[in-house]
């Protein structure tokens, strides 16, 4: 992976010293709902993504988990996050890289623009879009998520079909949980990392830390987060514990435990969902340490990248019995 060298980003924390993530802009939902306008079909939608980045991370797993890679297609953007903002490359000079084979952009801006001229906030990863409207249908996450979950089962395999991330009987639980992981865990590592103000950046580390041990309680007599299925609480908080030691624990200074040595139901349970099916083949450790390292130059001048990649995650598990992908 070459290194590339770019300004430092300011600015992410704001005056008080407290880094706020923006809410993202596109809300819509893609259903078989004869009112939608977004109806599910076979390569109508492509799925913009970063591999370095925890939140697109989550959106590749559910497109891998729920069968829809001949569906939705995908572009990878550059490791490195500049002043232009994520960028397109050729593969050959960033591994990994998928231009954009659907609008042609050399930016990731260049979407946001198409489908609203006067956009005026960050150009954020994973972005999902509708050839058919050439808009973006949604921009946040954790609702993509949702609609790779449900969105598409009216044409894809039975098989697929059936896996629930969300099932109801336990979306009161998930959602509970998600909330304290989001601020604290998900969130928490980016307030510690841009905190421009040590006392914030203490509180924030604090409650970070907190809250794994909460995490480790949970998981000490449990296969995954709530009941004993894999759910999206499961990997909206794995996309953050595969980054941990290689990345948050040095580069945002979350050092008061590690995953690897500190946190032994985390790291099984890490290991075991890395080794369901399609997990792995979304984890690209050179673009996850490549990206953090060398584009926030703010934090890390010399854009050295740290040789370890942390636990090794191949180790193998003991995988529960049972069906721990819910059928409903
Ligand atoms: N709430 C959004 C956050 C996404 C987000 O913050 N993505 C970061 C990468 S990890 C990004 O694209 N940042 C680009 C920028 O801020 O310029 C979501 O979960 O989808």
């Amino acid at each position: 992976m070459s290194k590339q060298v770019g300004k430092a980003i300011k600015g992410w924390a704001s005056a008080d010293g407290e880094f706020r993530r923006q809410v993202s802009s596109f809300r819509d939902w893609i259903s078989s709902d004869p009112s939608s306008k977004f109806q599910p079909e076979k390569g109508r939608y492509h799925l913009y993504v970063s591999l370095a980045c925890p939140w697109a991370h989550r959106t590749l797993i559910a497109r891998s988990i729920k069968g829809l890679k001949d569906v939705i297609g995908i572009s990878v953007v550059d490791q490195f996050l500049g002043e232009g903002g994520w960028k397109f490359s050729d593969p050959k000079d960033c591994p990994g890289a998928i231009p954009d084979t659907v609008n042609d952009s050399k930016f990731l801006s260049e979407l946001y623009f198409k489908a609203e001229p006067n956009y005026n906030a960050r150009f954020t990863v994973p972005v999902l879009w509708d050839k058919k409207n050439k808009t973006i249908v949604n921009n946040e996450s954790s609702e993509i998520l949702r609609i790779l979950n449900e969105g598409f089962n009216d044409i894809i395999e039975p098989e697929y079909q059936k896996i629930d991330l969300y099932p109801k009987n336990l979306r009161k639980e998930i959602d509970d949980i998600n909330e304290w992981i989001y601020n604290d865990i998900n969130n928490g590592v980016y307030k510690s990392g841009f905190a421009t103000d040590q006392k914030v950046y203490e509180n924030h580390v604090t409650k970070l830390f907190e809250s794994l041990d909460r995490v480790e309680k949970i998981l000490s007599d449990k296969q995954f987060l709530v009941g004993n299925v894999l759910t999206e609480a499961d990997i909206r908080l794995w996309t953050t514990i595969v980054r941990f030691d290689p990345v948050y624990h040095g580069h945002f200074k979350c050092n008061l435990k590690l995953i690897a040595h500190d946190y032994p139901s985390i790291l099984r349970w890490a290991r075991l969902v890395y080794q369901l099916p399609g997990v792995k083949e979304t984890v690209d450790m050179d673009h996850i340490k490549y990206h953090y390292y060398t584009s926030h130059t703010n934090i890390n001048p010399t854009q050295i990248v740290p040789v370890s990649n942390g636990p090794d995650l191949e180790n193998p598990v003991v995988k529960p019995e049972g069906d721990y992908l819910t059928r409903s």
